[in-house]
């Protein structure tokens, strides 16, 4: 791949020259014939022609006819009030249309016309050079408004916080850090792209951070965002109509339930019924899980107290407490405590130990009495996360002097790939405010409770440890898990071991938390990686948003200076470059890396030069992608400015 220096001058002009015509001749001048039948582009550009007395070979209408717009099928107007440097470019004028270089060839005639070493001194010298045979007024006119304005562009720009406050302070460093920046370094007409603005291909050498990868906590990529797309379809799930809820509850609205049980199906809490709804907090727009206790009837105000206590508690693995109230929207006298919500979370009762409806060949085999269904045991990796996870949960819970009180599997969510959450917490605290506890035996029976759900999850039965089943879930554990995990539920479930406390379970536990870290040390860098690959969508979506408010307005339609002259002229021609490629048999260049590539060298300013063709053929333009970027930038303040 090869670079070439970029010309010394502070001018964006350049001159371009057919590939073809490269080792040609120079060519002649035009025939005086045809000259005479041209309209001189100083009149279209400067609205006058300080040569016309002087010799100059063009036509000269009078001076009403030039301020008359030009159609769209003539060259672009550009007019004096063009503020884009790159306007200033000499006009090419290619030999024939027909030789209208496609898409490739266009890319193709940029790279022949820029891959000769640009003279020194200035390049600017060479580009007013054949000013006698190229075109018939001076270039000197422009050169100095090009080098002024340029010179306010170039050396800063990089500085200029403005220009690049899209981006984070590390990348503005990053951007310092580049040798290529600097001022000293070589600069090149043909940038490589300044890869410390875009997403680095995925390193192949980490396997484990590849979207292709499955790791313990996060699935593959595919998998991923249909996780995510679903739970945000589930946010904004609405109610069923006719549940006759209220349509307010102290600050929350669109109630839906996330229980469907029926009559007798209805569980209870404790002695309570109760309902879990997901609502919306009118104040901040997101969502809640609220869980109703009917009928239950506050007597003192300081069972609240625990809940205050509960919401000073933030843990992965514990569902967050935000307030609790009173109410008597459902015409009855009801408890609710409001959790954080997370949308297609199921208990793991749910995902482990409900009977799933059994295959339609399993259940025929069933009727005909052959085969006994079987149950999928846990795998002993989730087994020992999930007991990590409740362990660290009661861990944080018991050292705020407070006890967990409900470790159920209906009671813990499992909100991800492996990822579980204590759910439904201080509400037994309400519900139980005026009974004597004694928190050391409440925090010992947080571990027998514990115990008995490693009983239930390895057996696949909620009833493992009692109605005497235990026998049989003991060799059931035996045949199907490590020693260590029955040893762990033994010492939980035990009534009179001396020792008992949560610091002890990690005691037990250590050398599994380090797989556990490992896991979910994958599991981010597997997030970052996903993360990394959605960082330039914001910015390309917020430069197709300006393109979107910027061309084809309605209202400038009959207005050829919003769109057929300066910045607007650029933007568009710009626009066609990006979107509306064809290539050499006229068919749709349907590109995506191309849009993509020159939305992300447009968002970062490169001073890549590109050539912007006319729709007419007639003429084009080279600018670089800096210069689109102020154009874009001004056209869409000239917009917000209007608009305030
Ligand atoms: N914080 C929450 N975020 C999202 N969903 C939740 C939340 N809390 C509970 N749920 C969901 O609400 C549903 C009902 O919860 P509930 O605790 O009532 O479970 P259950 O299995 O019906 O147990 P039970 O009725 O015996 O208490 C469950 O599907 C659960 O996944």
């Amino acid at each position: 791949m090869a670079f070439f220096t970029r010309p010394t001058s502070a001018s964006a002009a350049v001159r371009i020259v057919d590939p073809n015509t490269q080792d040609e001749p120079v060519q002649q001048p035009q025939s005086r014939k045809d000259s005479v039948t041209r309209q001189c582009r100083n009149i279209m550009i400067y609205g006058f022609c300080k040569y016309a007395d002087k010799g100059c070979m063009y036509y000269h209408p009078p001076a009403q006819d030039a301020s008359q717009p030009t159609t769209r099928s003539e060259s672009p107007v550009i007019t004096s009030s063009i503020s884009a440097q790159a306007v200033n470019a000499p006009v090419f004028v290619p030999k024939s249309s027909a030789s209208f270089p496609s898409f490739k060839s266009s890319h193709e005639a940029m790279r022949a016309s820029l891959s000769s070493p640009s003279p020194s001194p200035p390049d600017y010298q060479s580009i007013q050079e054949p000013q006698a045979t190229y075109s018939p007024y001076s270039f000197s006119d422009l050169s100095d408004s090009v080098t002024s304005q340029m010179s306010q562009l170039s050396p800063h720009f990089y500085d200029d916080p403005q220009q690049f406050n899209n981006y984070p302070s590390d990348y503005e460093q990053a951007a310092a850090d580049i040798p290529y920046y600097s001022a000293s370094a070589p600069m090149f007409l043909r940038e490589p792209l300044n890869y410390h603005l875009y997403t680095p291909a995925i390193p192949s050498t980490l396997p484990f951070v590849s979207s292709s990868s499955d790791s313990h906590f996060v699935p593959q990529s595919s998998e991923l965002r249909q996780t995510l797309q679903s739970r945000s379809e589930t946010i904004r799930g609405v109610p069923p109509i006719g549940l006759n809820l209220p349509e307010e509850l102290q600050g929350y609205h669109t109630l839906t339930p996330l229980d469907t049980l029926v009559g007798s199906e209805r569980r209870k809490f404790g002695n309570w019924f109760s309902v879990v709804y997901r609502a919306i907090n009118s104040t901040n727009g997101a969502p809640y899980a609220l869980r109703r206790i009917e009928n239950f009837r506050l007597m003192h105000q300081t069972a609240f107290s625990a809940i205050e206590a509960w919401s000073r508690i933030q843990h992965p693995n514990i569902v967050s407490v935000h307030e609790a109230f009173t109410t008597r929207a459902f015409n009855d006298s009801s408890l609710v405590v409001v959790y954080s919500y997370y949308p297609d979370a199921q208990t793991l009762y749910d995902v482990h130990l409900k009977p799933k409806s059994p295959p339609f060949q399993q259940a025929f085999q069933n009727q005909t009495g052959t085969q006994t269904p079987q149950f999928t045991p846990v795998p002993e990796r989730t087994i020992w996360s999930y007991i990590i996870q409740i362990a660290s949960a009661i861990k944080k819970v018991h050292e705020a002097k407070l006890a967990v009180r409900m470790i159920d599997t209906t009671k813990i969510l499992v909100t991800g790939r492996n990822r579980i959450r204590i759910g439904s917490c201080g509400i037994v605290d309400v519900l139980m405010h005026d009974a004597h506890q004694d928190m050391h035996l409440s925090q010992l029976e947080d571990l027998t409770m514990f115990g008995r759900l490693i009983f239930a999850l390895c057996c696949n039965n909620a009833s493992a440890t009692t109605n005497g089943n235990f026998q049989k879930s003991l060799e059931i554990m035996g045949r199907l898990y490590s020693p260590e995990i029955k040893t762990l539920g033994l010492f939980l479930i035990s009534k009179s071991h001396p020792n008992k406390n949560i610091n002890a379970v990690f005691e037990m536990i250590g050398t599994r938390v380090v797989n556990e870290l490992d896991d979910a040390l994958s599991g981010q860098d597997r997030l970052e990686n996903e993360l990394l690959g959605e960082l330039e969508n914001a910015r390309l979506v917020r430069l197709l948003c300006k393109f979107g408010f910027i061309n084809e307005r309605p209202e400038f339609a009959r207005d050829p200076r919003w769109s057929e002259t300066g910045d607007r002229y650029i933007i568009k021609l710009f626009r066609d470059y990006v979107f509306h490629q064809i290539d050499e048999h006229g068919n749709p260049v349907t590109n995506l890396s191309h849009v993509l590539t020159c939305l992300s060298k447009l968002d970062a300013g490169t001073d890549e030069k590109v050539m912007l063709v006319a729709r007419d053929e007639q003429s084009c333009l080279v600018v670089s992608y800096k210069e689109i970027k102020s154009c874009i930038e001004a056209a869409f303040n000239d917009l917000a400015r209007a608009g305030r």
